[in-house]
């Protein structure tokens, strides 16, 4: 599993905290990363306790770990609705997100979107008061080019993301590759995320405007719970 520094203990208590707002008879989104697999194991005990529950996968990791603590998993197009998603995420500014550390947010965003609630699990190394981190952007692998261009021109500087342990990119849960977008501090993300969905070629970019309804921040000895 990727890890991305932060407290473990900190991680743990935000991913534990939001495992509490889950209730019965509920479908849940099962965000990716270190800090919501904390969610997913807390679910599970609470399912191994008699809640019941069903969880939606944002990934093949979420998947796996689901898998292993025994939530019964459903896919989107099997139910209604999604009622809370809990996911991770790289920067939180206010309610504004950056996400793809992981390279799963095509499908995070799909599902976190798609919830009537959707609680954001974090460590407070990821608070920010402005967006400024590296925006992940899916790409199909034939547009590329076209689509590292069209970055260009909107002020980003892209660099194909690369595994440490593989020869050649990242290769998405969906077969596409990954463009880290530098776009220095980003003043209005709501204006580059339209501008980044427009681009043909691009499956998914990190921005994640607007989706927040709460941010757990873990702390060594609690948690803080913001509302954007
Ligand atoms: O967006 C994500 C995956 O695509 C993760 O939620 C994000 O990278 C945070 O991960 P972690 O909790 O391990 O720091």
């Amino acid at each position: 599993m990727k890890t991305s520094g932060g407290s473990a203990a900190a991680k743990r208590r935000a991913g534990e905290s939001t495992a509490d707002a889950v209730e019965d008879g509920q479908v849940v989104g099962l965000g990716t990363g270190s800090t919501a697999a904390h969610a997913i194991r807390a679910i599970g005990d609470a399912v191994a306790d008699g809640l019941d529950v069903r969880g939606v996968p944002t990934s093949f990791q979420s998947r796996q770990l689901a898998i292993e603590a025994e939530i019964p998993l459903v896919e989107l197009d099997e139910v209604d609705g999604v009622d809370l998603a809990i996911d991770g995420a790289d920067q939180v500014a206010g309610g504004q997100l950056i996400k793809g550390g992981g390279a799963a947010h095509a499908r995070e965003k799909i599902v976190d979107a798609a919830a009537d609630r959707l609680l954001v699990v974090v460590d407070p190394g990821k608070l920010a008061d402005r967006l400024d981190r590296s925006v992940p952007v899916e790409v199909l692998p034939a547009a590329r080019p076209v689509v590292e261009d069209r970055l260009a021109t909107l002020g980003g500087e892209p660099t194909l993301r690369s595994a440490e342990r593989k020869d050649g990119p990242v290769v998405t849960d969906n077969g596409n590759v990954v463009l880290d977008c530098e776009f220095g501090a980003i003043d209005a993300p709501a204006d580059l995320a339209a501008e980044l969905s427009s681009v043909p070629g691009v499956v998914e970019h990190g921005l994640f405007v607007n989706l927040a309804d709460e941010i757990h921040v873990g702390r060594e000895d609690g948690v803080d719970v913001r509302t954007p």
